[in-house]
């Protein structure tokens, strides 16, 4: 069962990610960072290399596309704010933006 990250495992999963560039929302238990790539062509091939393993994990981004910029807010629906799952989803989509 899917749960809200605790204090330590905030501290633990979201640090790695803060240094690489996510913030938190404003007034929300999400994280989102802005990937710009070099045209349009390849941040569609992200989202669509980001959409299997979305799939695959039945955990689902929040995400925009203008031209070659994909902004992305990962959250838990389920549980109302973040969990593992998000913190894994954004590792993973770190991977594929190279
Ligand atoms: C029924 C399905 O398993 C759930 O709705 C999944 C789908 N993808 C999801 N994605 C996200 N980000 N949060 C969820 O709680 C969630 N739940």
């Amino acid at each position: 069962m899917t749960e809200l990250l605790s204090d330590t495992g905030r501290e633990t999963m979201l640090a790695p990610l803060f240094e690489a560039g996510w913030k938190m929302v404003e007034g929300r238990d999400a994280i989102t960072k802005t990937y710009e790539f070099a045209n349009f062509v390849e941040a569609f091939g992200f989202m669509t290399r980001a959409a299997l393993w979305a799939e695959k994990w039945d955990h689902h981004p929040e995400w925009f596309n203008v031209y070659k910029t994909v902004e992305v807010t990962l959250s838990t629906h389920d549980v109302g704010g973040l969990s593992s799952l998000d913190a894994k989803l954004a590792r993973k989509m770190d991977q594929l933006a190279g």
